[in-house]
């Protein structure tokens, strides 16, 4: 069975200060109602490149909590601080996290060498198994089919969470890692990463859209493609409109209007106007009021 994952949030007050109760109630909702297989603690969409080492080990420790055993956790403890990388990796598996993720340093254009030896540092001296975390449009980092082979040859990286466009190389490296963990991330595109053969998906817009996408895998993988389209069109109409509204901050305006405390997003990204304001409560009408 192919594996959902929602890209967890993170709650903010207006100034700018995590939101304890407001992450809890995402995560709450991602259980009861997503009813996700997991949670990817730490990403992208956890704004959490904007956070101090002290903020990143919080959402760690709320997510661990709240989620209590029912569902997967993946932390994501990837920084361009070496050692703060290795210090967050240490605080999830303490608490218990049995996967951690890392996307590769960014911004100084590192060599592979360099790149590699990050991962054995942050791995060194601990008992944890490790997912790549490759975003090139953000991290500026792509790996080439053979870098993936080279960092595979550790045992304890498991896999890839492939968020890239790139259809040849995910088809490379499913055929060449047939044991390996491949979770897909660009929402939008899950139909075209599905018959790759990917193990599931991990992504923002599942905080909402979780149980289509739930769907549209079922559909697929029990042969009806047709209705796997379909699914996939109407996520696509619902994520080019959160998109076009800002993403992050849309996801938590649709959440309120759901009855989750999602709070707003850290500065520099946008605190809701009331343009924004009313595109989302046009995108809840749309795609979630019965
Ligand atoms: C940068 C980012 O947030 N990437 C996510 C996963 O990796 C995706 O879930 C996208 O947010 C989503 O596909 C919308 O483009
Ligand atoms: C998977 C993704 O959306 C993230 O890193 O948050």
């Amino acid at each position: 069975m192919r594996k959902l994952y929602a890209a967890l949030m993170t709650s903010f007050n207006k100034d700018n200060t995590i939101n304890e109760q407001g992450t809890r109630e995402m995560i709450r909702y991602n259980i009861d109602h997503n009813e996700v297989d997991g949670l990817y603690v730490g990403g992208s969409t956890g704004e959490s490149f904007m956070q101090s080492t002290e903020e990143r080990e919080l959402v760690y420790k709320i997510a661990y909590e709240e989620t209590a055993g029912k569902v997967d956790l993946i932390a994501q403890v990837g920084s361009v601080d070496v050692m703060e990388a290795k210090k967050l990796a240490k605080y999830a598996v303490d608490l218990g996290y049995k996967t951690i993720s890392a996307v590769p340093p960014f911004y100084y254009h590192f060599s592979f060498e360099q790149i590699k030896n990050y991962y054995d540092m942050i791995l060194e001296g601990l008992n944890t198994q490790l997912i790549i975390y490759s975003i090139p449009a953000l991290s500026g980092v792509s790996l080439s089919l053979d870098q993936f082979t080279k960092l595979f040859d550790n045992p304890k990286i498991i896999g890839v969470k492939y968020t890239n466009n790139d259809f040849l190389l995910l088809q490379r490296l499913r055929a060449a890692f047939p044991d390996k963990v491949i979770y897909f991330g660009t929402d939008e595109m899950l139909i075209s990463a599905l018959p790759l053969g990917i193990d599931g998906a991990i992504g923002s817009t599942f905080n909402l859209n979780a149980k289509r996408a739930k769907a549209e895998m079922a559909a697929f993988d029990s042969g009806d493609i047709k209705k796997a389209f379909e699914l996939q069109n109407v996520s696509n109409d619902f994520i080019l409109d959160l998109i076009d509204n800002d993403l992050y901050p849309s996801i938590k305006l649709i959440f309120e209007e759901l009855g989750v405390h999602a709070g707003y997003s850290k500065a520099p990204m946008s605190k809701p106007n009331p343009a924004m304001a009313s595109g989302a409560k046009k995108i809840y009408e749309t795609y979630f009021k019965n």
